[in-house]
């Protein structure tokens, strides 16, 4: 379906609330671009392992992450990001770049730099994008053409990532999961809200909703708030 619309959709919410997944299924539908900002967070962390940087070295990291050349591909049939010309799209989703990633993600001059970046992707062409991540709605684009908040209970969110990452929410994959994406969102907390729906963004609760019916849920605001057909 491509409608016409072309405008910016900001999305926000914690880990596991299906920002990723239902966002490049909007775009896919609307005909736009599709920005994972966590992606970017997740290569410099990447950049940041194979240089041999102390994570806690701050002014080190955030030198590293302005220096470095990122791509950033953004058709949602294919995003892919490359950094200083390796493609590591795949790597930037290994459990070591999970665990330390918060490390970057709360470098507030790392913030700074990839805050800029991910302006610039979001204005290139004057094409219409879907822009994802903790502060897209607050930060980034807080003037987006629409702007939500998805969310979904603490349950529901390890369930969806113990199934994605182990195949099952079994006790032990769940504790597992649990783990991971509790302290992830507490350390990111820390620095950007994104539990809480600012003023104007919609929140979605995700929790009772499948992925299909996510998906209706946001073109249908997009529909109300910007126009574009739901379908
Ligand atoms: N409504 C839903 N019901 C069940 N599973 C879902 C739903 N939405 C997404 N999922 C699944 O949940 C998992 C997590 O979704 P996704 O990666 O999109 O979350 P996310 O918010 O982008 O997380 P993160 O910020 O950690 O990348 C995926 O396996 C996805 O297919
Ligand atoms: N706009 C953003 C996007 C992501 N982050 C942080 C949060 C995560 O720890 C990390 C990776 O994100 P994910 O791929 O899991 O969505 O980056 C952020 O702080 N701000």
């Amino acid at each position: 379906m491509n409608t016409g619309f072309r405008g910016v959709i900001a999305v926000d919410g914690p880990s596991g609330s299906g920002k990723s997944s239902v966002c490049r299924e909007v775009a896919r539908t609307l005909g736009l671009r599709y920005l994972d900002t966590g992606a970017m967070y997740r290569a410099v962390t990447w950049a940041a392992l194979d240089r041999g940087l102390d994570l806690t070295d701050q002014p080190a990291v955030a030198a590293l992450s302005r220096a470095l050349v990122l791509d950033v591909a953004t058709d949602p049939a294919s995003p892919r990001i490359a950094v200083d010309g390796v493609d590591v799209t795949a790597a930037i989703r290994q459990t070591r770049i999970s665990e330390n990633v918060s490390a970057i993600a709360t470098n507030l001059d790392v913030r700074s730099d990839l805050i800029a970046r991910q302006r610039a992707l979001i204005e290139e062409k004057g094409a219409g994008i879907v822009a994802e991540g903790r502060d897209i709605t607050t930060v980034v684009a807080p003037d987006a053409d629409v702007r939500l908040l998805l969310t979904a209970d603490e349950n529901a969110r390890i369930a969806r990532r113990a199934r994605e990452l182990h195949g099952n929410d079994d006790a032990a994959s769940l504790a597992a999961t649990h783990a991971q994406i509790a302290t992830r969102d507490a350390r990111d907390s820390t620095v950007v809200d994104f539990l809480v729906a600012a003023d104007g963004v919609v929140e979605i609760d995700t929790s009772p909703l499948t992925f299909e019916q996510v998906v209706a849920a946001v073109l249908r605001v997009v529909s109300e708030t910007a126009g574009a057909p739901a379908r």
